[in-house]
């Protein structure tokens, strides 16, 4: 094996140090304590482990953790005013909607209608646009966290030629307008791309957020490439197993080969994910209440 290994884990654990010790300043200087309101509908039990740990983690690092659980029976309306309520509690800096939400649902509508300062996924139009027309936002997390672990391991980015594979809403297209911020040439793959192993060829930085198990291959790859795999796939169990190894899209045997550094599944871009939540909800606490915002923090 020849690339090395990005430690997202370590990465995002010295994140939730910062984190913890400006929600200390905040408490001390202003009196003031971030907390996080994080609603779940229905019983999906990978959805509830992902909620524990930010849960945990949240409370961890000295911030409010306020979680709210839906049958995935409740009308939108019912949704809609919870949110209206969580937009209007001054305890509550960020807001985060698990989603997917259950087919009934407009996912569009309820996410508009959290308030775009407590957005802290980032998904809600205004700050869509915002971060689309280079003004202040909240950036969604998981494109910030790979950001975060793009900068630390090449420096300025400018120049760079990289390839985002997916062009979802909540990874794919931040994820390129974040490159694009940091004057990356940017090509934008998907599911009717061509020729997708002809433009990684030519790709420094690869971001693969695609959902398909191990679908990226060593040989497919530039080397040398700096490959940020942001999928989560859960493989059928092994016999005797009860549950599967979790892998990601990049097929790592074969690219760790290739690339010259590259993120594991799991261990990676995961744990910054939800590292840049509770920087976000930081983030947004310190512009609700006026006070300067913490460097480095922030895309
Ligand atoms: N680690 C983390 O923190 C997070 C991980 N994830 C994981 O990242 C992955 C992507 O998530 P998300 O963006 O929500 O997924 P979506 O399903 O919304 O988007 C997947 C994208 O991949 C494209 N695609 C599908 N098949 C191919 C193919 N054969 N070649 C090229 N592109 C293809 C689709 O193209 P088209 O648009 O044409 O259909 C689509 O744009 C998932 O595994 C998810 O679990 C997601 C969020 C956070
Ligand atoms: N409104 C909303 N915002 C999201 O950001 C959002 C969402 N909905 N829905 C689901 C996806 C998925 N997602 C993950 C975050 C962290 C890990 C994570 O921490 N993974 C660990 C390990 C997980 C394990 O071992 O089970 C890792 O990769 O190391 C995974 C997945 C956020 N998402
Ligand atoms: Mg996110």
């Amino acid at each position: 094996m020849s690339a090395d290994v990005i430690d997202g884990k370590a990465f995002a654990a010295n994140i939730r140090e910062k984190v913890a010790a400006e929600v200390a300043r905040m408490k001390e200087t202003a009196g003031v304590t971030p907390g996080l309101a994080v609603v779940l509908v229905g019983e999906d039990p990978a959805s509830q482990v992902y909620v524990r740990s930010k849960g945990r983690m949240t409370r961890e690092v000295g911030m409010e953790s306020f979680e709210h659980r839906l049958n995935d029976d409740v009308s939108e309306q019912e949704l809609l005013d919870l949110v209206e309520t969580l937009n209007a509690d001054p305890k509550v800096h960020g807001i985060l909607v698990q989603l997917p939400l259950p087919g009934h649902m407009d996912s569009e509508k309820v996410i508009n209608t959290i308030d775009p300062r407590k957005d802290v996924d980032g998904f809600h139009i205004q700050n869509a646009g915002r971060l689309m027309t280079g003004q202040k936002s909240m950036v969604p997390c998981t494109p910030l966290g790979c950001l975060m672990l793009l900068r630390d391991r090449l420096g300025d980015l400018a120049g760079l030629e990289a390839v985002v594979i997916g062009r979802s809403n909540i990874v794919g297209k931040p994820m390129a307008q974040l490159l694009l911020n940091e004057r990356c040439t940017v090509t934008i793959t998907h599911s009717k791309t061509k020729d997708l192993q002809a433009h990684l060829k030519r790709a420094d930085i690869v971001v693969a957020a695609v959902g398909r198990a191990e679908m990226v291959k060593g040989d497919w790859l530039k080397p040398g490439a700096c490959v940020i795999d942001v999928g989560i796939n859960r493989l059928e169990p092994e016999p005797g197993k009860e549950k599967g190894r979790l892998v990601g899209d990049v097929d790592f045997a074969s690219a760790s080969e290739v690339a010259g550094a590259i993120t594991p599944v799991p261990g990676g871009v995961g744990p910054m994910t939800i590292a840049c939540l509770l920087a976000n909800t930081v983030t947004a606490c310190c512009r609700e209440n006026g006070l300067a915002e913490p460097e480095g923090l922030t895309a």
